[in-house]
């Protein structure tokens, strides 16, 4: 008892020993008060008096005032108040610690309600996020999936500057993290990817996570924008950063002395926000847009984007924002990217799973997907996969012998699919009085035409005006109904409009209105038959972005935007390939019974010549050079969108003459962005190639799914480069069956995949059979010493291999072993990297010992070995036995200066070896200045 009065005395003393500080940090005064008021230690004049007051500090005066004078209870309740409600005391919070404050049982027990206008508008926030993400955008309007039901993990690459990989991301948490962060002072995580990958379903998940608060991150306030309501604003329309955010999210409540604003801007830090689509925004020159550098001031809300971006506004403030993969970006503000890569085979698994509540469903889908390397493929990118499965579920459901298509679906298809779904819905009443009847096509098309043709002429118009927004008034314009509408091919939008403003209708999907474009270019019987090639021209006529990954940092050029304002023309690129598809022989069955026979006859004859010359001239004018591994081509990512809409039109003549038409020995796809599905649309055309070629695809997407696909053009190909793909050990299958089957590669890349020994046993075999294979890369590889033997082994029987790279794998002194047994009199091995992999000075010395007898390898790589003292003896009779090794690079090993000295006194005998590198050992800089009359032992 005596020590609890002690504790009550001394609250009281410590609001008058701290008054001063109280009233210059206490704050949020009305949270107090109601409190105060709850528990009766003060009545409704007591608050009116103290609201009366003018002044901040006065009515903290007050407060004290009363409380101290209404006792010991009344100030330890006052200070728990502080200690309950942090959020809103954050400045006092030190101050706590300070006190070494603990509450007493006492207080403990009585209620502090937090009314704090922070607090509240946090809530209000997390309150509004969870309504506005718990749904899956619903594209049929009467159906509504749970985010959380059907949200599946998707492979989030991390990438550097100059857009290498740097691994995976584990989990969403990460993304805020500071793992991989390449510019410190970057505000902004980039997350691009390619149309329908789900950057926007990320945000979403990101925000419900917060809104949840599931989200390891210290933001309390969570503001989200899509990016294509900042260039719909009028030109004249001027806001302040305060309407920027709570008007476009959620304003506070009896917020009469602006305190949420005021905390925002005094910790941006606790600030998170999401710009979702940065490629929509329509803007001639973003990048020169002028800076906003004070809140108060009114601008135009892209400036108050770009000066958010930068941390000119809010700085600290945490960013993500989304955008098609190629978006320029000003590589300044970036702080971390990110790269999305669509579902994993496993993740397609879970997904079919979360997506299928039925078991017959689920079974029937897996074997459909098991049985088509190309539609899984496809299916990676979660769009096309919703669009699959959904129309699959649909019309599974109204007919009973309804399977997916089997062979070579085109993303027309998948997208007619998805029309016919919406389409026939509307044509049918209940599903099971439907049951078992058969299922025609073009009779729903012919029986939604009207609606279809009205939905595709709006998709153009708008389209046209370089928009993805529609007034009620165009639609109506365009002959559609409210009926219409719950077809589901559009959907209301209300974020753009603060003001309440009329409805805006946006299509579900762009890629969905680029269907429904290309349907209206079909369709239309009024325009010129040529009119089919505007978009062709248009994006021909736009600057082609090169596939180099740094050219992909430098940005912020005017030259850039040119005329077009979209930061990328993705959307035109899929008018222009769905204008393939819908135009297609394949098509022309259903085509025929919505368009006259004679036009689209025409209007194909036209699409067809136009390819042929585009592709002549478009081959005809790639820059070729010659390379070590021969003449060679760097293609560019319109030569990809070639591919594709050859692809779609299934022509075989146009896919003959682009096989011909590549003059070049090698064509070089890196870092072009292609994935598992333009496997398909690459084989297509290389399979009419009758004479070999070399096909770099090196830093891109392509996946198991990928390398099936691909599979009958391996016979001719004389270079494979797959580096950086996410193969396994199955894509290792398909090249060890068809490269020892034609023995015609000459070089195999496979750096940075995840390849096991189980891969590398079948990669052994190939080295074996294939008896003009000269370059090995199975660098980042998950190979340790079981599968280094078998490539070692390998090896040793190879006369043509030179060049091997393991680099960064895990084949440790079991694999040292193996490779030294190799290197003893090899005849051809010029160039081996070990490096990074584990290896001690019992392998290293194994090494070394072999080496001796060797006079072919020329550079030896064991940088970042666990090599010591121990190992620098044999090294060193190695470099005395001058064997005509010209480079030892030793860089980051165990050597102290002992182990160097052997090396440098072995020098003296050796006249072939040109440099021994060994940086970062463990060497002080004193020890190393012994060295520097020796140039040939480098230590930078
Ligand atoms: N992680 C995911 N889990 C489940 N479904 C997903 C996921 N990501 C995307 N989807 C499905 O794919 C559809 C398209 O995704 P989303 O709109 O996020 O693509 P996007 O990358 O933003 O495309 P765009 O660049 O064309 O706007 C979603 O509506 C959803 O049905």
């Amino acid at each position: 008892m005596g020590q609890i009065e002690e504790s009550r005395a001394s609250c009281l003393n410590t609001l008058t020993y701290h008054r001063e500080l109280l009233v210059s940090r206490l704050r949020s005064v009305q949270c107090i008060l109601d409190n105060l008021l709850a528990c009766g230690f003060v009545c409704e004049e007591d608050v009116e008096i103290v609201q009366r007051t003018i002044t901040k500090p006065e009515q903290v005066r007050k407060i004290l005032d009363l409380v101290q004078c209404k006792g010991e209870e009344a100030c330890e309740y006052f200070i728990y108040i502080i200690y309950k409600v942090c959020d809103a005391y954050i400045d006092l919070q030190p101050w706590l610690k300070e006190i070494d404050y603990t509450p007493s049982r006492d207080v403990t027990v009585m209620t502090v309600v937090n009314t704090d206008p922070i607090s509240r508008y946090c809530e209000k926030l997390r309150h509004e996020m969870i309504r506005d993400t718990c749904f899956i955008m619903s594209y049929g309007q009467q159906e509504e999936s749970r985010l959380e039901d059907l949200y599946t993990d998707t492979l989030m690459e991390l990438l550097n500057d100059c857009n290498e990989s740097l691994g995976f991301l584990e989990s969403l948490d990460q993304l805020l993290g500071d793992h991989a962060v390449f510019n410190p002072q970057g505000e902004t995580i980039y997350v691009m990817g390619d149309a329908g990958v789900g950057k926007s379903i990320l945000l979403q998940k990101l925000q419900n996570l917060w809104s949840k608060k599931e989200l390891q991150t210290d933001a309390i306030f969570f503001f989200k924008f899509r990016c294509r309501m900042f260039s719909i604003i009028k030109d004249t329309e001027q806001i302040s950063l305060r309407d920027l955010l709570f008007k476009y999210n959620c304003s506070p409540d009896q917020d009469p002395d602006h305190e949420v604003f005021d905390y925002i801007l005094r910790f941006p830090e606790k600030v998170l926000f999401t710009f979702d689509g940065y490629d929509e925004i329509q803007t001639n020159d973003l990048m020169n847009v002028a800076e906003v550098v004070s809140p108060e001031a009114k601008a135009h809300p892209l400036q108050l984007l770009v000066s958010l971006l930068c941390g000119k506004l809010l700085q600290g403030s945490h960013k993500v924002l989304t955008a098609r993969t190629g978006t320029e970006i000003q590589s300044r503000v970036i702080r971390k990217k990110v790269a999305l890569r669509g579902f994993s085979p496993a993740h397609l698994k879970t997904y079919i799973h979360l997506h299928f509540k039925e078991q017959e469903h689920r079974e029937l889908v897996s074997v459909q997907l098991d049985a088509s390397p190309h539609l899984c493929g496809l299916c990676s990118t979660p769009l096309f996969c919703w669009i699959v499965f959904k129309s699959f579920r649909h019309l599974h459901t109204m007919h009973d012998s309804f399977h997916l298509p089997e062979t070579c679906i085109t993303l027309t298809d998948i997208f007619l699919l998805l029309s016919e779904v919406f389409l026939s819905r509307s044509a049918s009443p209940a599903p099971s009085l439907l049951k078992k009847s058969s299922r025609c096509a073009s009779d729903t098309f012919k029986a939604g035409l009207r609606p279809l043709a009205a939905f595709a002429k709006l998709a153009l118009q708008v389209l046209e005006r370089g928009s993805f927004i529609c007034s009620q008034e165009e639609i109506s314009a365009c002959g559609l109904t409210e009926e219409d509408l719950t077809l589901g091919f559009l959907r209301p939008v209300s974020e753009y409009d603060a003001s309440g403003g009329p409805a805006t209708f946006e299509v579900l999907h762009i890629t969905l209105q680029s269907f429904l474009a290309a349907f209206a270019l079909v369709l239309d019987e009024q325009a010129a038959a040529s009119s089919i090639l505007k978009f062709f021209t248009e994006c021909s006529r736009k600057r082609e972005p090169s596939c180099l990954p740094f050219d992909f940092c430098i940005c912020g050029s005017s030259e850039s935007s040119e005329k077009h304002p979209f930061a990328t023309n993705d959307h035109l690129q899929f008018t222009n390939l769905f204008l393939c598809g819908l135009l297609s022989k394949a098509h022309s069955g259903l085509m025929e019974h919505l368009v006259s026979p004679v036009l689209l006859k025409k209007k194909r004859a036209l699409l067809k010549s136009y390819l042929s010359t585009s592709v002549k001239s478009h081959l005809h004018g790639l820059p070729h050079y010659n390379g070590e591994e021969g003449r060679k081509v760097h293609v560019l990512p319109n030569f990809l969108w070639m591919l594709r809409c050859i692809f779609e039109t299934g022509s075989k003549d146009i896919a003959q003459m682009t096989a011909k038409g590549i003059t070049a020995g090698l064509i070089k796809l890196g870092y072009c962005n292609v994935y598992s599905g333009d496997c398909t649309a690459l084989n297509f055309v290389l399979q009419h190639r009758q004479k070999l070629l070399g096909l770099d695809m090196d830093n891109n997407n392509i996946s198991d799914y990928g390398v099936m696909q691909l599979r009958p053009s391996f016979s001719k190909m004389t270079v494979v480069r797959l580096c950086v793909n996410q193969l396994s050990d199955s894509s290792m299958e398909v090249l060890t069956e068809e490269l020892c089957k034609h023995k015609v590669v000459e070089v195999l890349g496979l750096y940075n995949n995840h390849i096991t020994d189980v891969g590398a046993k079948l990669v052994a075999q190939i080295i074996e059979t294939c008896p003009k294979l000269r370059v090995l890369k199975f660098g980042k590889n998950r190979i340790t010493g079981v599968g280094g033997r078998f490539l070692a082994s390998a090896i040793q029987k190879s006369t043509s291999i030179f060049d091997v790279g393991m680099w960064g794998n895990c084949v440790g002194d079991e694999g040292a072993e193996a490779f030294a047994e190799a290197l003893r009199r090899h005849p051809s091995l010029t160039n081996l990297s070990l490096a990074a992999n584990s290896i001690t000075s019992k392998g290293g010395k194994c090494l070394a010992e072999a080496l001796k007898e060797n006079s072919v390898l020329r550079i030896f790589w064991l940088v970042q070995n666990e090599l010591t003292d121990e190992a620098a003896p044999h090294f060193a009779q190695l470099v005395q036995a001058n064997t005509g090794l010209c480079h030892l690079w030793l860089i980051s090993n165990h050597f102290t200066v002992d182990g160097i000295k052997h090396l440098a006194a072995a020098l003296a005998h050796n006249t072939a070896l040109k440099e021994i590198c060994v940086k970062g050992n463990k060497l002080s800089e004193e020890e190393e200045k012994q060295f520097v009359a020796e140039k040939r032992l480098r230590f930078h």
